[in-house]
């Protein structure tokens, strides 16, 4: 049975688009953008995360091992970013497909307004049959500025677009239930939404050119899995994966998209550090909250505001041993909070449309 999809993201990781030399491998895009045409052509919408930058920047220009580390990512990746987006939009001519470049940091996510500029950008170039090509801005994102790795951007153009699946292209085939190499390891073909500790047997080792490695991977396909998005890891690197994967011909993980989510909430969902208060509550509050039922914060379930904010903020909800529950967006500042906290009968401080809530 193959996933009949209507829209996917697909993220191609450093190591697959990079030789072990650490050169750009022309031979391994070239054969991606041919599926990817060959999946466009069958009607279904396609965004790309590709890394990828710095890589092909090292292709470009040597520099001295001596040079500050940070400026000598910002200057490859300022450089191949060039390159890289030349290759991609020269490839896909080839099918008279248009492709363009959406260069994006942390912050674009962080403002609601903002993020639905960003959201009727990519949509418009899907109306007109582009293939919308995403990297992190390198240039200008640089320590805590930046994304763990291109795992977590594609994780938030995926939630932003209502995609039914994103696919991560990585050097392996899947999650494996120890390390990769060992013949005792197998991959772990379905995750649902039981939860697994994946901690506990995925190493943090990252291979060559990676950056957040397979925890962030795992964690990113968990969340992005439990709002209603599939998540594919499978191993970029074979021949034919995409059009495999989704013909479902492939051995990979899978991580099953649970209950559907509405935009507002996808978007809550990405922005714990975009969140300016902290609000504490009860357990009688916090088991309401976490129930099936849909319902709103009132202050009646307040113990305290721990950090002040403002009407139409993003807060963070602690439950009583400060561990997070969810976030929402607050419908008053943190004054008005404080004289409410405790009692009954008071307007929501946070609507439940705008509330989520941490499963
Ligand atoms: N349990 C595991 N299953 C699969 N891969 C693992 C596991 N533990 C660690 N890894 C490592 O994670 C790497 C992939 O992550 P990463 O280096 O970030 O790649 P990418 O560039 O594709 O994002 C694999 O090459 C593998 O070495
Ligand atoms: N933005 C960088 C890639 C960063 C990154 O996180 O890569 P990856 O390990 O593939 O998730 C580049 O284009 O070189």
């Amino acid at each position: 049975m193959s996933f009949n999809y209507s829209r996917i993201i697909i993220k191609i990781g450093s190591n697959v688009i990079t030789r072990a030399d650490g050169l750009p491998d022309a031979e391994r895009i070239t054969h991606l953008v041919n599926q990817i045409a060959e999946i466009k052509k069958q009607g279904i919408e396609v965004i790309l995360v590709s890394s990828g930058a710095v890589a092909s920047g090292r292709s470009l220009i040597s520099v001295s091992e001596k040079s500050d580390a940070v400026a000598v990512r910002q200057l490859l990746a300022s450089i191949g970013q060039v390159k890289l987006i030349n290759t991609y939009s020269h490839l896909f001519g080839k099918f008279s497909i248009l492709c363009s470049q959406v260069l994006v940091t942390k912050e674009d996510f962080r403002d609601r307004l903002h993020y639905l500029n960003m959201r009727n950008c990519l949509e418009i170039l899907l109306q007109h049959q582009v293939i919308p090509v995403i990297n992190e801005n390198d240039v200008v994102s640089v320590t805590e500025l930046m994304f763990t790795d291109n795992d977590e951007l594609a994780g938030l153009i995926a939630s932003m677009l209502n995609a039914q699946a994103l696919i991560v292209l990585t050097n392996v085939d899947g999650i494996y239930t120890g390390d990769p190499k060992l013949e005792s390891s197998s991959i772990i073909k379905e995750v649902n939404d039981a939860g697994i500790d994946f901690a506990s047997f995925v190493s943090s080792g990252r291979s060559q050119f990676g950056r957040g490695g397979m925890i962030t991977k795992s964690t990113i396909a968990h969340k992005v899995a439990k709002l209603g998005i599939a998540v594919h890891i499978a191993n970029g690197t074979k021949e034919n994966i995409l059009t495999d994967v989704l013909a479902n011909k492939v051995i990979h993980t899978r991580f099953t998209p649970t209950k559907k989510t509405s935009g507002k909430k996808k978007w809550l969902a990405h922005s714990e550090n975009a969140a300016t208060g902290v609000v504490q509550v009860n357990e009688g509050a916090k088991t309401v909250l976490i129930s099936s039922k849909a319902s709103s914060l009132l202050p009646v379930g307040i113990i305290s505001i721990v950090s002040d904010f403002k009407k139409g903020e993003i807060i963070k909800i602690v439950d009583e041993h400060n561990k997070t529950i969810g976030l929402g967006l607050a419908e008053y500042g943190s004054d008005k909070a404080r004289e409410l906290t405790g009692q009954k009968n008071q307007k929501a401080l946070v609507h439940y449309d705008y509330l989520y809530l941490q499963g």
